[in-house]
């Protein structure tokens, strides 16, 4: 048996697909890895806020699920909208990688200096960036991480904003000249960690093997606090949520919250509940934050961008 496992084709992506099949390689199932190019993939020259349309990096994936071409897909965890399309689900969580944010760099940088250019189109990034450091100027730089560091290296900003888990998978780490502080920049939903989506129809033992090998359980728990949580919050990757959760002697402490785009107001908060209470806690501080002033920012936000 087989899996066939499919992917997006940038450097980042093939190497989460690899890991994967290492992880069932170790398990002694054999996989087979297939490339497919997204929208997100495409269209370079826009935000990803922009293209609007949910699921940018998903729906060609999930086109081949659903046909049986593959079998799963590997997918940054972050990248996953809040609910799935009918019929898919996600079977497995990779264990995390260190979730926060870094500024990396071809020279060095001092975020006091009135001139600096960051690149970055992530709507969360950039109001953090309003809210903590306010003369700081962005620009918008896509592509894979390859790209983005050559566009940078060419003039297009003086450092990147990115997730430290894909700088150290690339193998970048060397180029790091500033990590944020997970506490006050806290990250993406998902930020750091890989999952397994599946359709409905996939076999109950392909699904269990994938799942033995690759599943990292409080990597899983974390995950699901955190996706309940952006699913009372209706969004998907291109709204300033922001939310992580971490497990601390059985305890699992969810904090998160909204940001809105000028920075000035935060809604945010802490839960704590046992790791099997994990959806729940997600709820409960949807629904704070959203009865505190978040589903304000959310109708702004919605506004600016689609109206
Ligand atoms: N938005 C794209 C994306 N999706 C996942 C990662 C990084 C890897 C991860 O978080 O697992 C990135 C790039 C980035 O934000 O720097």
């Amino acid at each position: 048996m087989t899996i066939k496992i499919g992917t997006r084709g940038s450097k980042l992506a093939l190497w989460q697909a690899y890991h994967v099949q290492d992880l069932l390689k170790q398990q002694g199932a054999d996989s087979e890895i297939i490339k497919i190019e997204t929208k997100g993939d495409q269209i370079l020259d826009v935000t990803i806020a922009k293209i609007g349309s949910k699921g940018v990096f998903t729906e060609e994936i999930e086109e081949q699920l659903r046909d049986g071409r593959i079998d799963i897909a590997v997918h940054s965890a972050k990248d996953m909208q809040s609910t799935l399309p009918e019929g898919f689900e996600l079977i497995a969580f990779g264990e995390r990688e260190r979730s926060h944010d870094v500024l990396v760099s071809h020279k060095s940088i001092d975020l006091d200096d009135k001139n600096l250019i960051l690149g970055t189109s992530s709507t969360r990034r950039l109001a953090f960036l309003q809210k903590y450091y306010p003369h700081i100027k962005t620009v918008p730089v896509r592509g894979n991480l390859q790209t983005r560091i050559q566009k940078m290296k060419e003039g297009a900003c003086d450092a990147l904003w990115l997730a430290y888990a894909g700088v150290h998978r690339m193998k970048y780490e060397d180029m790091i000249v500033h990590e944020f502080d997970p506490e006050r920049f806290v990250p993406a939903v998902g930020q750091g960690s890989i999952a397994i989506e599946v359709y409905a129809s996939l076999g109950q033992e392909k699904k269990d093997i994938v799942r033995g090998a690759v599943n990292h359980e409080p990597s899983e728990k974390c995950l699901i606090a955190e996706r309940s949580f952006l699913k009372k919050m209706d969004g998907g990757c291109s709204i300033p949520v922001f939310g992580l959760a971490t497990i601390t002697d059985e305890v699992l402490t969810l904090s998160g919250g909204i940001i809105s785009l000028d920075g000035k107001t935060t809604v945010e908060k802490s839960c704590c509940s046992t790791t099997n209470a994990a959806q729940k806690v997600g709820e409960t501080l949807g629904e704070y934050v959203l009865e505190n002033g978040g589903r304000e920012i959310l109708e702004d936000i919605r506004k600016h961008q689609f109206g």
